[in-house]
């Protein structure tokens, strides 16, 4: 529920330019594009804000795969524990988001769920901080059954078009 916390944008601006650099090999790119996309269009419907896709290296929010070491102060930590971070919003590298390559990456519900870690890392690239309620996207530990309206829709359609 994002209806918790009303500053949801806290950038300056109602266009948000994003742009993926490294890619995971887990995925397919097309994959990972379309998931980081649907993961964005959570937030466009609760707020005001559009993003836009942008091919250069001067996004607001730049969205990478990375292992360990990866250039800011906080380096991952192999599989498992964290599986991603995110920066609130700003300058350089406020806004952008970094997933764990060493996890195992899905758009299903084995390993890790991208578009579910996605969704709750843009959270905080909006400038969310993590929320108590369990059943919140914001909360601080991964679970897969968060169902958020789009994952909802399709598995409950899903059986009907079986
Ligand atoms: C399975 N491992 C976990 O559940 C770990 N939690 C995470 O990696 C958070 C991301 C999830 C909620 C998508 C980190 N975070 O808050 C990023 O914004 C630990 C709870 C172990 C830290
Ligand atoms: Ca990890
Ligand atoms: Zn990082
Ligand atoms: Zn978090």
């Amino acid at each position: 529920d994002y209806s918790h916390n009303n500053r949801v944008n806290r950038w300056n601006k109602n266009v948000i330019t994003y742009s993926i650099g490294r890619y995971t090999s887990d995925l397919p790119h097309s994959t990972v594009d379309s998931l980081i996309e649907s993961a964005l269009s959570v937030w466009a419907r609760a707020s005001t804000l559009t993003f836009v896709r942008s091919r250069t290296q001067r996004a607001d929010i730049m969205v990478e795969f990375a292992t360990f070491e990866h250039g800011d102060a906080y380096p991952f930590d192999g599989a498992k524990g964290t599986l991603a971070h995110a920066f609130g919003p700003g300058e350089g590298i406020g806004g952008d988001a970094h997933f764990d390559d060493d996890e195992t990456w899905t758009a299903g519900s084995k390993g890790f769920n991208l578009y579910l870690v996605a969704a709750h890392e843009f959270g905080h690239s909006l400038g969310l901080r993590h929320s108590q309620n369990p059943e919140s996207l914001m909360y601080p530990t991964y679970k897969s059954t968060i169902l958020l309206p789009q994952t909802w829709l399709e598995s409950t359609l899903q059986p009907l078009n079986k």
